[in-house]
């Protein structure tokens, strides 16, 4: 695949932490609605990559473009705003906020993006119907189960209407029945959306999900094109 019409486009990021090496290279690109499954061995620079593409982590050297911005020339305060507005984060554990419902962790990044308060209500209630977990939009993370949990916090990675998601081991915590709905319903919601996801695991049957493959291995990213 040639990074031409890419969303995002990171080109040899190098990374070390201290003398430990992270990132010896790694080239990667997304298209608009593309689901691209980072895989490798554990160590291998994946959750590093996945940070340095959404400008968490800053690369040593290596660029990365984001819609034809260079996101490591951007100032922290440039980063921040592209996070809160156009990328999305899911996590192994959905990080909730314990003391607010399932339907306020929901509206939380609209509330916190100016959107009022019955709008924001609104749109999470649709995606939490879309998520199929409104039976629990009144409940706190900690009367869910896991799946619930993450079916709440992957609606809330998509109610702004992100235009890439960045979902490191979604579904890392689940059983592998509740991780496949998750993934169902993830890639379902992302694609209609046309929002690109990088999404980095460990599981063949959780990357069966996505269009391609990106194996990283010893901070090198390879891309399956055409191997699977
Ligand atoms: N904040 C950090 N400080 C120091 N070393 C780090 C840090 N983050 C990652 N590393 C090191 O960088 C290398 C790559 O780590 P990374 O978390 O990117 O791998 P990974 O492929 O996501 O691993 P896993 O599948 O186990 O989550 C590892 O050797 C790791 O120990």
């Amino acid at each position: 695949m040639t990074p031409a019409g890419s969303l995002l486009i990171a080109t040899s990021l190098h990374k070390t932490y201290g003398h430990t090496p992270a990132l010896d290279g790694a080239d990667f690109s997304i298209h608009p609605g593309e689901v691209v499954a980072v895989m490798g061995p554990s160590g291998s620079g994946k959750s590093t990559l996945l940070h340095c593409l959404a400008g968490i982590v800053k690369p040593d050297s290596g660029s990365v473009h984001y819609n034809g911005r260079e996101l490591t020339a951007m100032s922290d305060t440039g980063r921040s705003g592209l996070r809160r507005g156009e990328f999305g984060f899911v996590f192994q554990f959905g990080q909730l906020v314990p003391e607010l419902s399932c339907s306020e962790n929901v509206a939380l990044p609209l509330r916190l993006n100016g959107v009022k308060r019955k709008e924001a209500e609104s749109r999470a209630s649709a995606w939490m119907e879309r998520l199929e977990v409104a039976d629990v939009a009144h409940k706190r993370p900690g009367e869910v189960s896991g799946g619930q949990g993450q079916r709440v916090a992957v609606a809330r990675s998509l109610v702004t209407g992100p235009r890439v998601l960045f979902a490191d081991e979604p579904t890392g915590a689940l059983d592998s029945l509740n991780g496949e709905r998750v993934m169902e319903l993830l890639t379902e919601a992302a694609r209609e959306a046309r929002t690109a996801v990088v999404l980095v695991t460990h599981e063949a049957r959780v990357a069966a999900y996505s269009d391609r493959e990106v194996v990283v291995r010893d901070g090198k990213a390879r891309d399956m094109a055409g191997v699977r």
